[in-house]
This record gives structure tokens, C-alpha cells and sequence, in this order.
């Protein structure tokens, strides 16, 4: 048994469609989950039709209009007898957003936000699943918010595992015994049956949470590159793939901000021992990326860039030291706002801290300026280098002003500007 993921960037178009359809035949049909993600950027433009509705926007019906009219003409390219019944089944999947969007958005705007944005991959996986059928695939379509069990935090929902495990192993393995399955990434289902997410680009967990219920042999993310590179090519020329990685290592490059995979997908497969393969739909015959319980570094170093980076720096204001006491109180404000840490640095009278700018920030440094002197930069960048050497490092600081560097055994990590000429 083997579990399948294709992102928005493998179904953004019908070629897309006719692409994965092809990987699938390929592999025999025998046994195979297929957990896909809603087409293209749909899940950007579904976000755009929730900040519209619950502004009380006169986009929104434009938006909504917009969204259906993309998924008909797919529908319409890919199906020549407009009789098919996917036709109905994504007209009513519609109409449901159609009614909640008629009224009037008085539910908390992150409940709003999942029942809205989920209908992205609830769309895209009948689709390919009816024009999986229509090829002589036989699937079946499974609704994931009856598997994936979630709480009610709503926009980032956590998984009961307990639940989910039942739910999937007690149902799902009848369904592969008769047909591949196919089923959505990125969403979940509460207890009281409404749906849920699990964060931006959710579906590899997804895809990992399927695999690991089901113990399968193991599980494949097929995406727009050859596999993990040493860095993101949209960022970096001359990257190189990275054949064989431990699991210890994709934890530690997710986790710096690799953003190939998402951070939480490998610890429910490093727990069962399943192997993740990073493949690609581009070039399917490669082999990609082997990521298992190898106990081998990586063979080069590896670089994970981010931009909008804001440098804090806190100062108690009566000189005491960064002691446990001030750090404890500056993590739990940290943690009220939600602002996740991305490097940190103490001295005696000062704790710095770059994070990700958002809409979190000014109440977060508003928060801390009650307590602390505070100052900051934004627009900077950070850049984590793992098996880091000094010829690495000198290569990322060429023309930049460094703000503030920490290093580990393994890991480098910058905070840097561009230089202003003079
Ligand atoms: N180390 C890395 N190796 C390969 N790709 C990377 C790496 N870091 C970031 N990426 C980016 O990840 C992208 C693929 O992930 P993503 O766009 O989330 O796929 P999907 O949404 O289709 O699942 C690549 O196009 C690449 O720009
Ligand atoms: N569609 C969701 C979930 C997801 O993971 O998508 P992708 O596999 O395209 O990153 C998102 O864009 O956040």
C-alpha cells in the first residue's frame, strides 16, 4: 500500500490532470491512496473571497463567480459529455458556499475562513477523480473530513490521532481493496462536523497523517522539482539534489523554513518507519529524494533563505539581567500573539529575536513595550546554512550588512540587509 501527494502546482491546469493521471496508470492501480491539494493558487483567490465576505466586500460575488467559472471551464475541457454527473456534484458543492455566502458573516472570521477555503480541494478532488474514472481508473472519492478528526481551532486545527486512527484503518483499507482512493489534502473534520484546516500548505501533513494511520510501505510527494535540493531554486543558481536524507535532517531544514515539505509531515512517518519520497511530476522517471532513517549528514551544505524578516531586540528598562524570569514572560508574549521565533540571541541586557513580519507584529511589540525597551529593523533577510563552512558563509554576505549571526555545531543562521552604497 502506498500513499500519493499532489500539490496545486501538479493539478494548476487539465495538463496538470492529464499529467498525474498518467503517473497513476504507471504505477498500476493496485492499493494506492492519492491525497490532492486544491488546483494552482486556488487556495490564495478562496482567501480572497473570505476576506471579501467577511468585510462585507462587493467583490465577493465577483470572486465567488470567478472561482466557479475556473473550475467549469476545467470541467468543460476535460469532460466531452456534459451529461457526466461531476457536472451536478461540483455545482452542489458550490451551492453550499453559495448559501453560507447569501448571509450575513456573523461567525467567528476563522470558522468562516475553513468552510470557505476548504471547498478548493473538496472541487479538485472530484474532479480528478471523475476524470480518473472516465479513463478507466476506477477511484473512489472519500471525504477527509470524516477521517482527518480535529479540534476546533479553526485555520490551524490539531488532529486527534486516536480518533483518526480509528477512523481510517476501521474504513479505509475496504475502499483500497476495491480501487485507488482519492481524497483532499489540507482539511480536516471537528467533532460537531464542521470543517476545519490545518494550515497553509496542510497537505503534505495530510498526506503523511493517511500514511502513518495506514502503515503503508511508502509515501511519495510529487512536486516541481527533482527533489530536496541543497537550496530553493527560486532563490539560488546551481543547486544541487540531495539523493539520501534523514529524517533528523528534513525535520531540521522544514523546520529552519524549507518550504519543499511542510515542518510537520515528517515526524508521523519517522514514527512508523515509512519512507518519504520527494519526486517529480515534471520528470516523473527520476528518482528524487529518498527520507528515511539513514544515519548519513547531509553531503553538502544546505541553504534556507527567507525574506521580511523584522529584527527585535528587547531591553529590560532597570538594567536587570536576560534571566529566566524575563526570558519566560518574553516567550509567553511571543506565544499569546502567536509569532513563532525563527533565530534568537541573548546577552547580558538584551534578547534578540528575528520572526516573520505579519499582521501580528505591532501587537506583539506593543505588548512587549509595556514590560521592555524595544527596538527594531524590518525588511531584512535571514539565511540558515546547515553544514555550514566559512566559504558558505562568505558567499551569502557578499554585499550585505550582517544584524546579527548564531552559530551551532551544524547550523549558521544570518540576519543580514543589503549594504547601502555610499
Ligand atoms: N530545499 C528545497 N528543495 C527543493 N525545492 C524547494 C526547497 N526549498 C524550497 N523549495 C520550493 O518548494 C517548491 C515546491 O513546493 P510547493 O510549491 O509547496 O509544492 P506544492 O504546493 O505543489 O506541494 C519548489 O518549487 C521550490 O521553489
Ligand atoms: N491548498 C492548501 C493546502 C496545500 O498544502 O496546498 P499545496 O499542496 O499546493 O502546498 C494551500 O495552498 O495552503
Amino acid at each position: 500500500m502506498q500513499v500519493f501527494k499532489f500539490g496545486g502546482a501538479s493539478v494548476k491546469d487539465i495538463e496538470g490532470i492529464k499529467n498525474l493521471t498518467k503517473i497513476v496508470q504507471s504505477h498500476g492501480t493496485n492499493q494506492i491512496l492519492i491525497v490532492i491539494s486544491a488546483m494552482g493558487k486556488m487556495t490564495n483567490r478562496l482567501e480572497d473571497l473570505t476576506k471579501a465576505y467577511v468585510k462585507g466586500d462587493e467583490n465577493c460575488h465577483a470572486i465567488f463567480e470567478e472561482i466557479k467559472a475556473f473550475h467549469f471551464d476545467v470541467l468543460n475541457a476535460l469532460f466531452e459529455d456534459h451529461q457526466n454527473p461531476i457536472f451536478n456534484e461540483v455545482a452542489n458543492t458550490f451551492v453550499e458556499i453559495e448559501w453560507l455566502l447569501e448571509e450575513e458573516a456573523s461567525d467567528p472570521a476563522d470558522y468562516l475562513y475553513d468552510q470557505i477555503v476548504s471547498i478548493g480541494e473538496m472541487v479538485s478532488t472530484k474532479i480528478v477523480a471523475a476524470y480518473l474514472n472516465q479513463v478507466g481508473v476506477f477511484t473512489i472519492w472519500v471525504d477527509a473530513r470524516n477521517y482527518i478528526q480535529t479540534d476546533n481551532n479553526y485555520k490551524d486545527a490539531n488532529v486527534n490521532w486516536e480518533k483518526t486512527e480509528h477512523e481510517i484503518q476501521k474504513h479505509l483499507p475496504s475502499f483500497l481493496d476495491k480501487g485507488i482512493v482519492v481524497t483532499q489534502g489540507f482539511v480536516g473534520g471537528t467533532s460537531e462536523n464542521f470543517t476545519s484546516t490545518l494550515g497553509r500548505e496542510g497537505s503534505d501533513y495530510s498526506a503523511a497523517i493517511f500514511s502513518a494511520c495506514l502503515n503503508v510501505e511508502s509515501l511519495t510527494i510529487w512536486k516541481d522539482v527533482p527533489g530536496v535540493l541543497n537550496a530553493d531554486p527560486k532563490w539560488f543558481d546551481e543547486t544541487e539534489k540531495i539523493d539520501q536524507l534523514s529524517y533528523h535532517d528534513a525535520i531540521e531544514l522544514t523546520y529552519y523554513g524549507a518550504t519543499v515539505i511542510h515542518p510537520k509531515t515528517i515526524k508521523p512517518l519517522q514514527n512508523k518507519g515509512i519512507p518519504l519520497f520527494v519526486r517529480s511530476f515534471i520528470t516523473p522517471e527520476g528518482e528524487g529524494t529518498k527520507i528515511s532513517n539513514v544515519n548519513i549528514p547531509l553531503p553538502i551544505p544546505s541553504f534556507i533563505f527567507k525574506v521580511n524578516q523584522v529584527l527585535i531586540s528587547i531591553f529590560p528598562r532597570d538594567y536587570s539581567f536576560i534571566i529566566e524570569k524575563n526570558l519566560s514572560n518574553i516567550f509567553s508574549l511571543f506565544h499569546k500573539n502567536k509569532v513563532k521565533v525563527n533565530t534568537m540571541l541573548n546577552s547580558a541586557l538584551s534578547f534578540s529575536v528575528s520572526v516573520d513580519d505579519s499582521d501580528k507584529i505591532d501587537a506583539l511589540l506593543k505588548d512587549l513595550s509595556e514590560t521592555y525597551k524595544v527596538k527594531y529593523n524590518k525588511g531584512l533577510e535571514l539565511v540558515t546554512i546547515r553544514y555550514y563552512n566559512q566559504n558558505t558563509i562568505d558567499r551569502v554576505i557578499i554585499d550585505k550588512t550582517v544584524l546579527l549571526e548564531v552559530k551551532s555545531r551544524h547550523t549558521c543562521q544570518i540576519v543580514m540587509r543589503d549594504k547601502v552604497s555610499s
